[in-house]
């Protein structure tokens, strides 16, 4: 199973076309925009969000509720388009034209600059159009059908913020999903501790009024796993190591860890690694879950515990040093609109991108035409195991 995305930020829409999925999985628009509303909200984010109102259209590979098997097209519109159709519009323009809203001052942080540099733009705004997280938009969509396969197989998937600016949530996280999604859902930054809340809104606040930006740690975790996914025997089929590369994609993201993660360093094994048990009813588990559900690149069968950090927006009001490419000059930074912490939406993101990755691997687990068929040989598989 595979997908390509295309579209700009401020372009007439956001499109991916997956390929590979089972026939008769059932799919509607409304599950998908479920999760599109998600990525929306949270607190911190700027004036765009009150423009879009993101829906995803179905365009091909779904009839009926129900895929086909055939390439499924996703659509998003940009509402905003209507704005910037005359500046983001794809008919040449003659010499006489002056190009609206040129981009010559680079942000730091942002891929302006090194992507002026490699591609040879003069407009940074051919950059930071793709490079912009409204991409990120379409990875939920597709993190939404990625959920939709899981769910066919128990396999259940919630995220939370940890920690914002340094205000963290210590607390070890459930091992029921509803826990988190029930108390992340009513929480304006996703995040499970109240108090904890109300001062990560307050830092969020805090960096607004002195035109700063914050960054945080957001964690994602999946149950109903089965043992195996993944592999040991070569380095890209590792499973872990293609969530990280996932995690890391998204806008803004450096870093990832799974369980205990980097603490990992400060403990001697026997406080890391996990002891296996055994029982007739779950046969092998593990007695803790320190690391984050993975043994050699494969699922241990234990919830897989994801966390991964996010570094403040690069748009800042309170200027940055950086230079003009036209004039050589240095300059203070002024900019129309931009989100001041993104965490909480960014964690909708990290949930929709592990998704994937785990709905990618159970096809390669599982592979087969039909859903009914999937199932077939996953409870099989699931027997299997349990019995070895
Ligand atoms: C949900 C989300 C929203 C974001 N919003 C903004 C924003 O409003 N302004 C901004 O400068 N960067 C924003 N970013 C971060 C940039 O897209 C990101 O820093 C940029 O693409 C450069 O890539 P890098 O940080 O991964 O190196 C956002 C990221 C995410 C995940
Ligand atoms: C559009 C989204 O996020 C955008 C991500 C983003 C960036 O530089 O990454 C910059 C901002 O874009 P704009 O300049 O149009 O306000 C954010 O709003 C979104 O999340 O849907």
């Amino acid at each position: 199973m595979r997908f390509l995305t295309a579209g700009e930020s401020h372009g007439p829409q956001l499109t991916a076309i997956i390929e590979g999925l089972p026939a008769h999985l059932e799919l509607t628009a409304d599950a998908i925009n479920r999760e599109l509303k998600r990525r929306q909200g949270g607190y911190g984010r700027g004036r765009r969000m009150k423009i879009e109102s993101d829906q995803v259209q179905i365009l091909s590979g779904v009839r009926h509720g129900q895929t086909t098997g055939a390439p499924v097209t996703l659509v998003v519109q940009n509402k905003d388009w209507k704005n910037w159709q005359d500046i983001m519009g794809p008919d040449p323009i003659d010499a006489s034209q002056e190009v609206k809203k040129q981009v010559t001052r680079p942000r730091p942080g942002h891929a302006d600059l090194n992507g002026a540099i490699k591609y040879g733009h003069r407009d940074m705004r051919n950059v930071l159009e793709r490079s912009s997280a409204r991409e990120t938009t379409i990875r939920v969509a597709l993190g939404a059908v990625a959920k939709q396969l899981l769910s066919q197989f128990g396999i259940e998937i919630a995220g939370r913020v940890v920690e914002i600016g340094g205000v963290k949530d210590e607390q070890e996280y459930a091992s029921s999903v509803k826990d988190i999604q029930s108390i992340t859902e009513a929480s304006p930054v996703r995040c499970m501790d109240k108090e904890i809340e109300q001062k990560m809104i307050a830092a969020i606040d805090e960096a607004k009024k002195n035109g700063d930006s914050l960054g945080g740690v957001v964690e994602v975790i999946v149950t109903g796993v089965p043992v195996g996914l993944g592999s040991h025997v070569h380095f890209d089929r590792k499973l872990d190591a293609r969530i990280a590369m996932a995690v890391t994609s998204i806008n803004a993201f450096k870093g990832v860890e799974f369980g205990i993660g980097f603490r990992a360093a400060e403990k001697p094994g026997s406080q890391v690694h996990d002891e296996i048990i055994w029982s007739e009813d779950k046969g092998y588990t593990r007695k803790t879950n320190r690391l984050g559900g993975f043994e050699g690149g494969m699922t241990t069968g234990m919830p897989i515990v994801v966390r991964g950090v996010m570094k403040p927006i690069p748009t800042l009001y309170k200027p940055l040093q950086s230079v003009d490419i036209e004039t050589k000059e240095p300059f203070s930074a002024s900019i129309e609109r931009s989100d001041n912490c993104a965490v909480p939406a960014a964690s909708v993101v990290c949930e929709s991108v592990v998704a994937w990755e785990i709905a990618q691997a159970m096809m390669e687990k599982f592979p087969s035409d039909r859903i009914e068929e999937m199932k077939e040989a996953f409870e099989k598989y699931q027997e299997w195991a349990m019995n070895f």
